[in-house]
């Protein structure tokens, strides 16, 4: 991968799987296909790969697992294939992250990308009026957070290639596709267009602005670039808390620029 992930995992090809080293705790990951996301698709007849990615929830250093448990974090390590379906890039269906009941709120989500290059779609709202939608680009290396509370879809940003990013979570985490569903999808489908991606609206929603953006750092939260989110965790157990506990970042989260 061409951003050490700051642990044992590497992620296989054909088919997509995750391999861990003996340190490493993970499960057998779940594979999400074309036929279980069609509803959210922009053409729920196209045709693409069989299975579009591959999502192991649980993964880390065996040594690390009581800290995460202690903290309620997860990290998760998801694979996208390249190629098309239809003419949009391989991306997940979108949702918004579900109230936990651990801390009674949505809760955000910090992705690093390992391997490829992705667009991080987020969406303000999932009614009619979408809001203030973007797609912030991001490529190894780079961090992306998505706010508690808004709708996200991770997007392949290079078709001829897989993408893999790890990301702490809630370990108490559920998925609310109801309003994006409701909608047909997103509110604005990335199109592959001449090897680039561009946005198209969802008509489905009444309104919503999109923007399109480099992924940028997070000093407020104190995150190193250039540094493993995995082994910034193992440095400082306590860093990613604002993953689990939402209400310590309120200030944050209230006045956040995407
Ligand atoms: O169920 P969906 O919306 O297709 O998304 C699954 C994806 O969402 C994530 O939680 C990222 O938000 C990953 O686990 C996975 O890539």
């Amino acid at each position: 991968m061409e951003f050490n992930p700051g642990f044992d995992i590497e992620a296989k090809e054909s088919p997509l799987n995750f391999q861990y080293g003996d340190q490493v705790f993970g499960a057998k990951p779940e594979l999400r296909t074309i036929d279980a996301v069609r509803k959210s698709l922009k053409n729920p007849f196209a045709k693409g790969p069989k299975v579009l990615y591959c999502i192991s929830m649980d993964v880390g250093e065996k040594k690390d697992l009581p800290l995460m448990k202690k903290r309620n974090l997860l990290f998760g390590a998801v694979t996208y294939a390249a190629g098309v379906v239809g003419d949009e890039p391989v991306r997940s269906q979108g949702h918004i992250h579900a109230i936990s009941s651990s801390c009674n709120d949505s809760t955000c989500e910090v992705y690093e990308i390992w391997d490829g290059e992705a667009y991080i779609y987020m969406q303000e709202s999932g009614k009619d009026d979408a809001g203030e939608c973007y797609g912030v680009h991001a490529k190894a290396g780079d961090v992306v957070i998505v706010p508690p509370g808004w709708v996200h879809a991770t997007v392949n940003g290079n078709i001829h290639k897989n993408m893999t990013f790890g990301a702490w979570c809630v370990r108490d985490y559920g998925f609310d596709y109801e309003d994006v569903r409701a909608h047909n999808g997103i509110a604005f489908f990335p199109i592959v267009k001449d090897d680039e991606i561009v946005w198209e609206f969802n008509k489905k929603y009444s309104s919503g602005n999109i923007t399109i953006k480099e992924a940028r750092e997070y000093p407020e939260f104190e995150i190193e670039k250039g540094k493993p989110i995995y082994t910034q965790f193992q440095e400082n157990p306590d860093k990613f808390l604002f993953v689990s506990k939402p209400a310590i970042a309120k200030e944050i989260w209230e006045s956040m620029k995407i």
